[in-house]
């Protein structure tokens, strides 16, 4: 045994700025919201699930959308402009970000849209969106870079859409539906992995945080018979553990919280979990655009915590 993931060197337990202390006291999930579970399968356009699948259809078709245009971006090569933080924009984040709030805005005029390149960030019930999350990874063209789309309710991710513009694959999740992914094939069901043993397949950013990882990837080699790692932009490392090709993410240093709500509602409907210092599930608040660090994981059996 390790010792506490949450004193690693690197783990910062600080949920940074405005409605921090809100945002940690909330009810994280009200039971008059909880919606019934589908059994086994996606149920197409029926209304259990309080009406979610529609959220979750108009989330599926702002995400596909948008990985079009941005993938007709994609072909050329166009100008890459910094923002105010220093972090890469391009062409295509804002088609795509165009895209996202022209299909929200007709599907559900009522509801806010938090995109990471603007829009009104307010109440109980918003869109958390990322037109295009991992732009440096898209300016490098290492192909990965996603589309997310979430629904956020009472502080927790509802609806969790990624597509994956150069595959085409499409992850969403229903909060109580369980996670999916869509091909050309079909929708298969994911269920990530049980953990039963190592080597670990851990998957972390390709260029933020990646040193604090490989102190903790150390101290699993050690004690778990090996690793191994791969480094993935974007929150397609949600993906990943969803669908079982990995089993741990860790995450020192911050993220928007854009970059996190859809995986998050992917990995907790495949059996996962998504957790701050203390094992508590990263929560969401409207007033928050940043999330402390975090480690999810495929299997929230598992007594990780402990182990790391
Ligand atoms: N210092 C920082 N503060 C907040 N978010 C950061 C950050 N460094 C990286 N990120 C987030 O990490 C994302 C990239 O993650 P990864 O390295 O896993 O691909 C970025 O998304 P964008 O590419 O959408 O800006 C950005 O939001
Ligand atoms: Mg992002």
């Amino acid at each position: 045994m390790y010792g506490n993931l949450w004193r690693r060197p690197g783990f910062s337990e600080v949920w940074p700025g405005p409605g921090a202390l809100e945002a940690r006291g909330r009810v994280l999930w009200n039971n008059n919201h909880r919606l019934a579970s589908l059994t086994h399968h996606y149920q197409g356009k029926s209304e259990v699930n309080g009406g979610y699948e529609r959220y979750l259809e108009w989330a599926q078709t702002a995400g596909e959308r948008a990985g079009a245009a941005i993938l007709t971006h994609y072909r050329t090569t166009g100008p890459v402009d910094l923002k105010s933080d220093g972090s890469p924009v391009t062409p295509a984040d804002r088609a795509a970000h165009e895209v996202i709030m022209t299909v929200l805005a007709q599907a559900t005029p009522d509801v806010p849209v938090a995109s990471e390149e603007g829009g009104e960030i307010a109440g109980d019930r918003y869109w958390s969106v990322d037109p295009l999350d991992g732009t440096k990874e898209y300016v490098a063209r290492t192909g990965a870079f996603v589309v997310n789309v979430a629904l956020v309710e009472g502080g927790r991710p509802v609806v969790g859409v990624i597509f994956v513009p150069v595959t085409g694959e499409c992850y969403f999740a229903l909060k109580g539906g369980g996670a999916f992914k869509k091909t050309p094939a079909g929708v298969q069901r994911l269920n990530g992995r049980a953990f039963l043993g190592g080597p670990v397949r851990v998957v972390g950013s390709a260029r933020h945080g990646t040193e604090a990882v490989t102190g903790l990837c150390e101290a699993l080699a050690c004690d778990e018979g090996g690793i191994e790692r791969t480094a993935l932009g974007s929150a397609w490392k949600f993906g990943w553990l969803a669908e079982g090709r990995a089993d741990l993410y860790p995450r020192f240093g911050p993220t928007h919280t854009w970059d996190t709500a859809a995986g998050q509602c992917l990995v907790e409907e495949s059996g996962g979990a998504v957790w701050v210092a203390g094992r508590q599930p990263l929560i969401y608040h409207h007033a928050r655009q940043l999330n402390p660090s975090f480690v999810a994981v495929a299997d929230a059996r598992f007594a990780w915590p402990d182990f790391l």
